[in-house]
C-alpha cells in the first residue's frame, strides 16, 4: 500500500514499544557502525542528545515467545517481563508512565522524508513529533493550534527538533491527524502515512537473509506492506514465509498489479521531482510537459514480465543460524529485524520461493549443528562460531523438450558456510569441519534423489554484521563429488574435488561462478531481462555496448553475438576472474573486463574505447584471446584493475595487460589508455549538443585512421544503492553516448540517478531554482539529493525516459527489476 499524497494512514503497533524521538534522516550506517546496543534509529538519537530523557528497551524476543529468560545472561540488552523506557540520569522524564504505542508519519509533498512522527503513548496518550529542522516549526505551530492539539517543542538540536504532542484521547489523535490530510503548511501539502519507528523506509520491511540479492547487502525502499493489515495495523513477522515471502498470500497476477502499481509510482515521482529539480530559466523538456497526457508519469510503463518460474525459483539462499522460539537451533530465516530486537530463527517452512534442494541442506546442516560442540554466533555479544548458511545452485543449460520449464535439474550445488574462527582452536576446527564434510556429502548422497553437492567452502568472518566483505577469507573443502549430472569440469563422480566454483546456464551460455559473485538469483527470469535489455538496446554488429557493474560477465556475454564487442566494468575481482572464465568456456572473443569500481574508471574508458576500439578479433584469426590472455587474479584485492585487451591496430596486434592496486590506479590506468586519453576539462555546452563537440573533434582528427564503431550504448545494472555520482557525470557528458538501459533492482534509486540524468543544465547554475529548500545532507532524500546535485552538472544534452519495464525477478516479495531505457 503506497502512501497516496494526501491519504491518511494510521499506524497502531500493540506489539512493540515505539519510542519516537524524531527519527528523521538516521543514517542507517550509524546503526551498523559496531553498536553493540542495538536499538533502533530513534535510540540512536537518544543516546546523542543528552537532553532527550529516555531511551527504549523492547521486550527480548525469547522471553516474549517463552515467557522465561533467555540464554544470553546478564548481557541481554532486552527487557525481560516487560519493555521498558528507561530514563537517562537526572531527568524528570517519569518513563513508567509512558507507553508509545501508536505512530504515525507526517510527510511533505515535496520529501521522501517525513515531517515529523508521531508517536502515541498508551497511558497519557502524549505524542512525540520529530520534525526535520529547517522545516518552519512555527507553521507546524500554527497548524496545531488551529487543530486545537497541544504540543511543547521540546529541543532544537543536531538537525532535529523534538517536541511533545499531547492528546486527550485516541480519538483526538485520529482527528488531528484526519485534519491534517491534504491540508498545506508553509506551502507544502502535508501527507500522512504509515510509519513504524524507523523513518527511513527501507528498515520498515521485515528483513531477511534471502533477500540478499547483492553481495549480502539488503536494503529496501517498497514498505512491506504485508506488515500492515487491512485495519492498517503493522504486524509482526509470525513466521519465515511472512519473512521472506510477504506477498505470498496474494495470488500472482495480484502480486504482480501490486507491484506494477509500486513501478507507476516511482515514474509519477520522477516527473515531479524532475519538474522542481529544472533550472527556473529554462522551459521543461518535452516528456515533462508531456507528462500530464500519461497520468503524470515521466514515460510510459510498458507492462511487468512475470518470472517464468513463480515457486523455488531462487538459485541462491542465505540461511541465518540461531535458536527457534523454542531454544532449538535452527537454520532458517530470522523473523524480523535485529534492530528490534528480534532473533528467531525459524526452518523455511512453506516459503515458495525456496528451492526443494536449499531447505534440505538447510536441515541436513541443522541436524549437523545440533550435534556441534561449538557455539552459533550470537548477534548480541558478537561471539560465537557457526553463522550463516548459503546454498547456491547452478542449472544445466535448459532442455527445451517441450516439458515444463521448471523440470531443469539444478546439477551443481555450493554450500558456503560462514563461521567466525576467533578463539577457537585449529584443532578443534579441523575435527569439525571434517564431520561437517563426511555428514553433508553422506546425507546429501543418501537423499533420494541424490542432491548434488559440487563445493563446499568455509568463510572465515570476523566482523560484527553476517554480511561479509567481497575480501573475506575463503577455503574450500574438499568433497567427494556426487550428483546426477556430469559438470562442466567433467569431474567423475565419486572423485574427491576441491571446487570453489559452480556454473549456471543462461541463454544457453555456461557461467562458472565464485562464492561472493553475484548472479542473479532467478535464472530463467533474468534471460528475460537480459533480453528485454539487449532488445531495447538495439544492438547491431557497429554498437560498441558498456556493461556497467558486469558481475560475472552474464549481460556482455550474452549480448555479445549481437554487438561488435563488449566492455564490462565491476569491482569485485572474484567476479571479474569469472567473466574472464566465461568468455572463455563460452568461445567468447569481443569482450574485454576491467575490475574497478566504475566511478573510477568510466570516463576514461568511455573516451579510451569509444575514440580506439577496433573491430573485435575475427574468430580464427592469430590474435591472442584476451581470456587467455587475461591476468585472472582469484581472490585478489577488490581494488585490482584488471585489464585484458587484444586489438588490431592497422596490421598489428596490440596486446596490453594491466593489473593495478589502488595506490596506482590513475597511474596505471593512464598507461592502459596511454596517450589516448581525453583531457576531460572541456565539456559540451548545452547549444552545441547535436553537433559534435571539440572533444569529439579531437578525437576524429586524431583517430581518422582507426575502425570504429559508429554505435555506442551503455546496459547499466548498478547494486541497490544505483550509480555513483561520477558515473552518472560521465554517462551524461559523454556526447558519443546516445542512449542507454538503465537495470535496478531498486526503482527508487533508478529514479533519484535519472533526475540527474535527465534534468536540463543551465550555464550559470541558480543556487536554488525552482522549489529549492535548504535540506541538510543529513536530513535530505535520495530524491532531493539528486536534484540539488543536478543544479551541478557540468552543461550537457540531458537524457529522455523513453520506456520501462518490470521484470519479476523475486516472486512473492515486494522486490521487482525495473528496466528502463534513456535516449537522447
Ligand atoms: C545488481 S549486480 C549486477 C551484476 C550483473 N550485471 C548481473 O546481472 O549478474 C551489481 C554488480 O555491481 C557490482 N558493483 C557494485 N558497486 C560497484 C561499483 N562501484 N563499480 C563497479 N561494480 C560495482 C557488484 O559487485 C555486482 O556484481
Amino acid at each position: 500500500m503506497a502512501a497516496e499524497e494526501g491519504s491518511l494512514k494510521i499506524t497502531m503497533d500493540d506489539e512493540d514499544v515505539v519510542a519516537m524521538v524524531g527519527s528523521a534522516g538516521v543514517d542507517d550506517k550509524e546503526m551498523e557502525n559496531g553498536d553493540k546496543l542495538v536499538t533502533s534509529a530513534t535510540l540512536k538519537h537518544a543516546r546523542d542528545d543528552e537532553n532527550i530523557p529516555y531511551w527504549k528497551t523492547s521486550l527480548c524476543s525469547y522471553f516474549r515467545s517463552n515467557s522465561s529468560k533467555c540464554n544470553h545472561g546478564d548481557n541481554c540488552r532486552y527487557a525481560h517481563g516487560e519493555e521498558e523506557l528507561r530514563p537517562r540520569p537526572d531527568n524528570t522524564w517519569d518513563p513508567t508512565s509512558e507507553r508509545v504505542k501508536k505512530v504515525a508519519k507526517i510527510e511533505c509533498d515535496d520529501s521522501d522524508q517525513p515531517l515529523g512522527n508521531l508517536g502515541l503513548s498508551d497511558q497519557t496518550e502524549k505524542c512525540l513529533i520529530g520534525i526535520p529542522v529547517n522545516w518552519d516549526t512555527d507553521k507546524l505551530k500554527d497548524f496545531l493550534d488551529q487543530h486545537g492539539i497541544l504540543y511543547k517543542i521540546a529541543k532544537k538540536k543536531k538537525g532535529m527538533s523534538v517536541g511533545f504532542l499531547t492528546f486527550s484521547d485516541v480519538h483526538q489523535l485520529h482527528t488531528a491527524l484526519q485534519d491534517l490530510k491534504g491540508k498545506q503548511i508553509g506551502g507544502k501539502y502535508i501527507k500522512v502515512a504509515d510509519s513504524i519507528p524507523r523513518s527511513s523506509t527501507n528498515k520498515q520491511m521485515p528483513k531477511s537473509s534471502i533477500e540478499c540479492d547483492d553481495l549480502g547487502k539488503v536494503s529496501g525502499d517498497i514498505t512491506d506492506d504485508n506488515a500492515v493489515n487491512a485495519e492498517g495495523l503493522v504486524i509482526k513477522c509470525r513466521n519465515a514465509r511472512e519473512a521472506v515471502a510477504p506477498l505470498a498470500y496474494m495470488l500472482y497476477n495480484e502480486q504482480l498489479e501490486y507491484k506494477k502499481k509500486s513501478l507507476l509510482h516511482i515514474l509519477k515521482k520522477l516527473t515531479r521531482n524532475a519538474r522542481k529539480a529544472c533550472p527556473s530559466s529554462v522551459p521543461y523538456p518535452d516528456w515533462i510537459q508531456n507528462a500530464r497526457e500519461i497520468g503524470g508519469l515521466s514515460c510510459e510503463l510498458e507492462g511487468i514480465i512475470e518470472s517464468p518460474l513463480s515457486t523455488g525459483y531462487r538459485n541462491k539462499c542465505e540461511f541465518s543460524v540461531g535458536y527457534s522460539v523454542d531454544g532449538k537451533r535452527t537454520v532458517g530465516f530470522n523473523l524480523g529485524n535485529f534492530r528490534e530486537g528480534i532473533v528467531a530463527v525459524e526452518e523455511p517452512t512453506d516459503c515458495p520461493n525456496v528451492s526443494n534442494i536449499s531447505c534440505q541442506y538447510a536441515l541436513i546442516f541443522q541436524d549437523f549443528l545440533h550435534l556441534s560442540k561449538l557455539p552459533l554466533w550470537d548477534r548480541f555479544n558478537n561471539s560465537g562460531f557457526w553463522r550463516q548458511f548459503t546454498v547456491r545452485e547452478g542449472r544445466n543449460p535448459v532442455q527445451c523438450d517441450g516439458g515444463e520449464r521448471d523440470d531443469v535439474k539444478i546439477s551443481e550445488v555450493m554450500l558456503i558456510i560462514q563461521i567466525c574462527s576467533s578463539g577457537t582452536d585449529d584443532d578443534v576446527m579441523k575435527v569439525e569441519f571434517e564431520r561437517l564434510t563426511s555428514t553433508l556429502v553422506e546425507k546429501a548422497s543418501a537423499s533420494s534423489p541424490p542432491l548434488p553437492l559440487s563445493a563446499l567452502v568455509i568463510q572465515d568472518h570476523k566482523g560484527i554484521s553476517n554480511a561479509a566483505s567481497a575480501d573475506c577469507p575463503l577455503f574450500p573443502l574438499p568433497v567427494q563429488k556426487i550428483g546426477n549430472n556430469s559438470d562442466i569440469s567433467g569431474s567423475p563422480k565419486n572423485q574427491v574435488v576441491t571446487e570453489e566454483r559452480i556454473h549456471d546456464s543462461i541463454c544457453n551460455l555456461r557461467f562458472c561462478i565464485s562464492p561472493t559473485a553475484f548472479f542473479q538469483v532467478n535464472t530463467l527470469a533474468a534471460e528475460k531481462l537480459y533480453s528485454l535489455a539487449g532488445d531495447w538496446a538495439r544492438l547491431s554488429p557497429d554498437t560498441l555496448l558498456f556493461d556497467v557493474c558486469c558481475g560475472t560477465g552474464t549481460i556482455g556475454l550474452t549480448l555479445a553475438h549481437r554487438v561488435g564487442m563488449v566492455v564490462g566494468i565491476e569491482m569485485n575481482s572474484s567476479a571479474v576472474s569469472d567473466a574472464f572464465r566465461n568468455a572463455d568456456i563460452n568461445g567468447i572473443t569481443n569482450c574485454k573486463f576491467v575490475c574497478s569500481k566504475a566511478e573510477d574508471v568510466i570516463e576514461s574508458l568511455l573516451k579510451e574505447y569509444i575514440v580506439n576500439v577496433q573491430q573485435p578479433e575475427i574468430p580464427g584469426s592469430d590474435m591472442k584471446n584476451p581470456v587467455t590472455n587475461g591476468i585472472l587474479d582469484s581472490f585478489g584485492n577488490s581494488n585490482t584493475i584488471i585489464v585484458s585487451e587484444a586489438t588490431k591496430v592497422g596490421n598489428a596486434t596490440h596486446v596490453s595487460e594491466t593489473i593495478n592496486t589502488e595506490s596506482s590506479r590513475q597511474q596505471e590506468v593512464s598507461v592502459v589508455c596511454d596517450n589516448r586519453i581525453i583531457n576531460d576539462s572541456a565539456s559540451p555546452s548545452v547549444e552545441n549538443h547535436d553537433k559534435p563537440s571539440q572533444d569529439e573533434k579531437d578525437m576524429e582528427e586524431n583517430n581518422t585512421s582507426m575502425p570504429r564503431f559508429k554505435d555506442v550504448v551503455a546496459i547499466v545494472d548498478p547494486p541497490r544503492v544505483g550509480l555513483h555520482p561520477k558515473v552518472i557525470k560521465a554517462l551524461r557528458t559523454n556526447p558519443r553516448l546516445q542512449r542507454f538501459v538503465y537495470i535496478s533492482c531498486n526503482p527508487e534509486s533508478l529514479m533519484a540517478n535519472a533526475i540527474e540524468l535527465c534534468t536540463p543544465t543551465v550555464d550559470n547554475p541558480q543556487k536554488g531554482g525552482r522549489n529549492s529548500r535548504g535540506w541538510t545532507n543529513r536530513n535530505i532524500s535520495s530524491a532531493g539529493l539528486a536534484r540539488q546535485r543536478s543544479k551541478s552538472m557540468p552543461m550537457s544534452k540531458p537524457f529522455r525516459p523513453i520506456k520501462a519495464m518490470g521484470v519479476d525477478l523475486f516472486p512473492h516479495t515486494v522486490h521487482c527489476e525495473m528496466v528502463m531505457l534513456f535516449e537522447r
